[in-house]
């Protein structure tokens, strides 16, 4: 990675960054930080894109947003704000989702460098698809708490951002959740992620998943009766809008008959206490004295005021899922009405099965995997994105650093050295070529016959993929279309995906396995001054190699790695009755978030390392 030859002074690189036209792709925490130091930097012209709006909660820390903003695009008032500080940079806002396909490779060429300040996985792991195909530096960063990372990516030289595999979310086992809760968490994804769904949501229920994940007869049995219940509230929802009683079917359903169905399960209370069953008109009454269904979120409220809580919430809900349509509702931690229901109905499970209840504000934290956001960390971590951007600017590869932020006594910040690309890894390692064609000319065969097997020397087994298969040695079906007939177009800078192999001359030594090549990204370009009776298409003056792709090495890594699975599993074996039992309920517990001690350098391709700031892993939440 050493380009000690091309490196360029600091005032220089400085000069060019300011020359240059950057892309910052969020307007939340890191991006308003960013958009200020950008504009201190005198930077001449930059675009900001965020998809939302400004909401109350963004106010104490995203500082260009004012309460009178609330619900106004974040990208359009962050511009608007920060312009001011700057006049002399030309500040382009976009009100968009950056995952919208006219900000395809094309629009993203257009910068000299990309600043990520986003909140999720599947945004960030876009971005980076799109600078790799582009060859824009890219610079990521995400903070939880007091934790930060900063990450440069640069095509060809630095690893990517898919380059390790990032920590999935957790997942808990069904039967856990809708059977044997022992955590609080347990009745806040059952609350969340089941009763509220099933009652609200789009009425889509998981019975499928349910029948097809039991193995033996006794799970076969209890997965039907749960589907039994699961059916049972669904006809309960329709009297939701209709029947005044709907409250009382529902509650007793819930918290009698299927908690008392539960008691009666033989061998399920052998170790465990059985969960205790609900009076309705106990609760009732003793309920009936409490005037107003609004309380104090900071404390634990009694078992009258969870059952007092739930029923109010349900009146609200119901009102407003008469006039949603078929998608019915969705939760919202900021949502009163969803939060009241989720941790009143969570509280009330959590009493039945005697686990500790807590306040709303608590289950809020758990229901929204909620850390909360530090404004000093996104402001540190918005002026290391634009110290790592100026590296780049130097060609200054070897200064270039993975940084990472945690609040820690001896060291804040620890400095990774940036390890080149993962052979493996499944976004970066490919060759990328342009090939100048005339779209209207060309035919499918003639690529594939003329550049891909003739001068690439692809074997008859190559494949070509736009989004879908358009080509392979099996379907030839579009062989005879020009490219511009497929939708494949130089003004649309297409991409095609060709997978193969290498042709061999000496059949007998061939092994396809081991000829298999890396994918080849062939980036559709416009041919100028096309003569018609030329080819329709311009192939490069020198030979080209599509290398191939390597085969995984057994290293001690890669041992290592197994090993750590392996744990992880005995670890959770306990609540987990079977690996196929496991229901997609996408919750994390604030604790799993990545230790900074945790996260180290890579010293193998095959090693993962945690993501920071990625909603599906932690959601962040104001300070209160
Ligand atoms: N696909 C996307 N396209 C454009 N902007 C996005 C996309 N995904 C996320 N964002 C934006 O990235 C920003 C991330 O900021 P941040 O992490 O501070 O989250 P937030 O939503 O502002 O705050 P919080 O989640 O803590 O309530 C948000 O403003 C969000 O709208
Ligand atoms: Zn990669």
């Amino acid at each position: 990675m050493s380009e000690i030859s091309n490196k360029v002074s600091f005032g220089e690189a400085l000069k060019r960054f300011q020359d240059s036209k950057v892309l910052l792709v969020g307007a939340g925490g890191i991006g308003c930080e960013l958009l200020k130091n950008l504009l201190m930097s005198n930077v001449k012209e930059i675009c900001i894109i965020d998809l939302d709006t400004i909401d109350l909660s963004n106010l104490n820390r995203q500082f260009l947003f004012r309460k009178h903003h609330v619900k106004q695009s974040k990208a359009i008032v962050a511009m608007k704000t920060a312009q001011s500080f700057n006049p002399n940079v030309k500040i382009e806002a976009i009100q968009a989702n950056i995952k919208e396909p006219q900000f395809n490779v094309r629009w993203f060429r257009q910068f000299g460098i990309v600043f990520n300040a986003l909140d999720n996985l599947d945004a960030r792991r876009h971005v980076n698809k799109l600078c790799l195909l582009a060859e824009v530096p890219l610079v990521e960063s995400g903070t939880t708490g007091f934790l930060g990372q900063v990450q440069v990516i640069v095509h060809g030289k630095t690893e990517c951002y898919d380059c390790n595999p990032k920590e999935q979310p957790k997942v808990y086992p069904v039967c856990t959740i809708r059977s044997t809760p022992s955590q609080t968490i347990h009745c806040i994804v059952w609350a969340k992620s089941y009763f509220f769904p099933q009652l609200f949501g789009d009425d889509e229920g998981n019975d499928d998943r349910i029948q097809n994940v039991a193995q033996n007869e006794a799970q076969k049995k209890e997965v039907e009766e749960l589907a039994r219940e699961t059916r049972e509230l669904a006809e309960l929802r329709k009297s939701l809008v209709t029947d005044s009683n709907a409250f009382d079917k529902i509650f007793e359903k819930i918290y009698f008959k299927d908690i008392a169905r539960l008691r009666a399960v033989p061998d399920m209370w052998t170790y465990r206490t059985p969960p205790t069953v609900l009076d309705i008109n106990e609760l009732g009454q003793k309920a009936s004295h409490l005037s107003s269904p609004w309380l104090d979120e900071q404390k634990v409220w009694t078992l009258e005021e969870n059952f007092s809580v739930l029923k109010s919430s349900i009146q609200r809900l119901s009102k407003r899922l008469k006039h949603s349509g078929s998608e019915g509702l969705s939760f919202d931690k900021d949502d009163k009405d969803t939060m009241d229901f989720v941790a009143a109905s969570a509280n009330l499970r959590a009493y039945s099965f005697g686990i500790e209840q807590n306040s709303e504000f608590d289950i809020k934290q758990m229901a929204g995997n909620i850390i909360p956001a530090i404004a000093t960390t996104n402001a540190v971590i918005a002026g290391l994105c634009v110290t790592e951007a100026l590296k780049v600017y130097q060609h200054n590869s070897d200064e270039l650093k993975n940084v990472f932020m945690a609040k820690r006594a001896d060291r804040v910040f620890h400095g990774e050295k940036i390890c080149g690309p993962n052979p493996y890894c499944p976004t970066c390692a490919f060759k990328h070529l342009k090939l100048p064609v005339d779209q209207n000319r060309m035919l499918l065969k003639d690529l594939v016959k003329c550049f891909l097997q003739d001068f690439l020397h692809y074997s008859e087994e190559v494949s070509v993929l736009k989004e879908d298969l358009i080509y392979d040695v099996d379907f030839d079906d579009n062989s005879n279309s020009t490219l511009a007939d497929l939708g494949i177009s130089g003004e649309k800078n297409t991409i095609l995906t060709i997978l193969g192999e290498e042709r061999s001359d000496n059949e007998e030594t061939m092994d396809s396995q081991s000829l298999t090549r890396i994918p080849l990204l062939l980036e559709i370009i416009t041919m100028e001054h096309t003569d018609p009776s030329c080819t329709p298409f311009r192939l490069p003056s020198e030979a080209i190699v599509i290398p191939l792709k390597p085969e995984p090495l057994q290293s001690a890594s890669d041992t290592e790695k197994e090993m750590v699975d392996t744990m992880e599993v005995e670890d959770v074996s306990e609540v987990m009755p079977s690996e196929k039992e496991i229901i997609d309920i996408e919750v994390i517990e604030g604790e799993d978030v990545p230790k900074p001690s945790t996260v180290e350098p890579r010293a193998s391709s095959l090693k993962r390392k945690p993501s920071i700031g990625d909603k599906t892993d932690t959601k962040k939440k104001p300070k209160n």
